[in-house]
């Protein structure tokens, strides 16, 4: 395929400013907000099960993020997802340590039923949506992203949504094409919800308009070029999280196009 074009793809985003409603976990609810204000999209974190239903067919985009997964968190991802579909709100679904838990990776499961537009996990997490290994180190993979770009593939073609897979190298496909980003860096997982940032990075992209592969590959190499600078600025997580904030906000369409080493793989 073509390589999806990210040369006018921030500045789509930063036109449309788009509204994300998130149902994400209690440990990176402040992170994505402030990545998503900084990025420019506008984030709202609507929980309960009373109102996401409501609120879903008012946002751009969905993110659904399974990291501190409790069953009424459950129920209120059903109803905002029903919602979103049948509004036609694109959503993206973060399947947090699937393989590691039988209830997230049932939820995962019955989510994915609902046709999210992209998945994004890491290796553990893929590999286990896609049936082929189970595990994952809690929240982190245990696995390199290279083992899990054929179940990635799978996942895809079964479920309809274009799937991510991340880890050094990160891999998009959407069953036919796959493409890899070869961006970031590795203190990126010496700061908690940096995966789960991308998920929200990808999310705003869907609510500017971008398809499923145009938005995977644009929010992976947005964070991964505004990583690579950021480890130039700091050199330990505190600061190289705070620069990774400012990198978002500060980050152009032309360093993107630039930097971004997106192939075919
Ligand atoms: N070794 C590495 N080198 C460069 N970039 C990396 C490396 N490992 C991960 N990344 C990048 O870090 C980001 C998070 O990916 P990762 O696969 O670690 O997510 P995750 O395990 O779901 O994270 P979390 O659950 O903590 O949010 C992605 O942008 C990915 O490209
Ligand atoms: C550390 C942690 N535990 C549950 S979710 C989360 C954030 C990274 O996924
Ligand atoms: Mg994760």
């Amino acid at each position: 395929m073509t390589l999806p074009d990210l040369s006018l793809a921030l500045s789509r985003l930063r036109a449309a400013a788009p509204l994300v409603h998130n149902i994400t976990n209690q440990v990176v609810a402040n992170v994505t907000a402030n990545a998503l204000l900084a990025i420019g999209a506008s984030p709202a974190m609507v929980l309960a099960e009373e109102e996401v239903g409501e609120f879903a067919p008012k946002a751009a985009a969905l993110v659904v993020n399974l990291g501190t997964l409790t069953a009424p968190q459950r129920a209120s991802m059903h109803v905002a997802t029903a919602a979103a579909a049948a509004a036609g709100v694109p959503w993206i679904l973060d399947p947090v340590a699937a393989g590691a838990m039988a209830f997230r990776l049932e939820t995962a499961r019955s989510l994915l039923g609902r046709r999210p537009s992209v998945v994004r996990g890491n290796a553990s997490e893929i590999l286990a949506l896609a049936g082929e290994a189970a595990g994952g180190k809690g929240v982190d993979s245990a696995h390199r992203p290279e083992a899990a770009r054929e179940a990635a593939r799978f996942l895809a073609r079964q479920s309809g949504a274009v799937v991510a897979v991340t880890g050094a190298t990160d891999y998009v496909t959407d069953g036919a094409a796959m493409l890899a980003i070869a961006n970031g860096h590795p203190m990126l997982t010496r700061v908690t919800g940096t995966g789960c940032t991308a998920t929200a990075l990808i999310g705003a992209f869907l609510g500017a308009g971008l398809d499923g592969m145009a938005a995977a590959t644009a929010g992976l190499a947005v964070l991964g070029v505004v990583a690579e600078e950021a480890a130039r600025k700091a050199t330990a997580p505190g600061s190289f999280q705070v620069a990774l904030l400012d990198g978002l906000y500060t980050l152009v369409d032309a360093d993107l196009a630039r930097q971004a080493r997106v192939s075919a793989a």
